[in-house]
């Protein structure tokens, strides 16, 4: 795929930043603090609201898409918390959006499907690095196969989740279509070194890395898919996942407040 044109120094004709302050927005945007939570998990707004003392800093992020509402924790104002679109696209919005508004150093929290027999539901997947398998990275940069997150945050994810969960290592793959892993398909992945599927991780850390923005993925495992047609089937979550998914929210918070 070469999409983004190799010598191409012409200026995006939309951009974050003019977006944040155009028409197509409601009302007027503050600043955000340098450090971003993005969640890819749909109840972890709410969560936090309802377990840690939160300020609400934006009701509605200004995104192209859709926007969803940007918290602080009281007496840790240098960290903000808001939900990511679902899907690379959607994902990349928040990021670009979240950037335009002063964020430098952002935190993905969100799924993924395990592939492999080395990993389960409820372990928690820190890739090394993701395999770009969906189609906005490939507009930031012509040549692009798997992209890294930050050393340091990945280092201090790792060390801090080990507290409190299984923590895993393995590479990863960004895929548009979820509907489109296929048993072959899986098991080439499984070549190339991938554990588990997610539908937002390369393109958050592609675009970050093409901003000069540390970050990192946190995936917590939410359903093992079957490694061949004979295994049992597909399905979400298991006993104690709705438990795990809190504490693993929490955890993710407290995180981001001792970085
Ligand atoms: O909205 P929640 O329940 O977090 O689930 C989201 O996460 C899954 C993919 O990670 C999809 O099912 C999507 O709906
Ligand atoms: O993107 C995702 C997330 C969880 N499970 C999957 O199979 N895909």
């Amino acid at each position: 795929m070469k999409w983004k044109l190799p010598d191409d120094s012409t200026a995006p004709v939309i951009t974050a930043e003019e977006h944040v302050k155009s028409r197509h927005i409601k009302k007027e945007s503050c600043m955000l603090p340098e450090t971003c939570v993005i969640f890819e998990i749909g109840m972890a707004l709410k969560f936090v609201e309802a377990n840690f003392k939160t300020i609400t800093l934006l009701e509605t992020l200004p995104c192209f898409l859709e926007g969803y509402e940007c918290i602080s924790i009281e007496g840790h104002e240098g960290v903000c918390f808001t939900r990511g679109g679902y899907g690379a696209p959607a994902a990349v919005d928040t990021l670009e959006t979240v950037r335009a508004l002063g964020v430098k150093r952002v935190i993905v929290v969100g799924m993924c499907g395990g592939f492999s027999d080395s990993i389960n539901v409820c372990n928690v997947l820190i890739p090394h690095k993701i395999l770009c398998e969906e189609g906005t990275s490939f507009h930031y940069f012509d040549n692009i196969e798997f992209v890294e997150p930050d050393r340091s945050l990945y280092n201090k994810g790792r060390a801090y989740f080990s507290n409190a969960f299984e923590v895993l290592t393995d590479d990863a793959v960004t895929s548009d279509a979820f509907y489109r892993q296929t048993y072959a398909k899986e098991a080439k992945w499984r070549e190339k070194g991938c554990v588990a599927v997610d539908m937002e991780s390369s393109a958050l850390l592609s675009v970050s890395k093409y901003y000069s923005i540390p970050a990192v993925s946190i995936l917590l495992c939410s359903d093992k898919h079957p490694l061949s047609e004979n295994d049992v089937k597909w399905d979400w979550g298991n006993l104690g996942f709705k438990e795990t998914r809190e504490e693993f929210v929490r955890q993710s918070v407290n995180f981001a407040l001792q970085l």
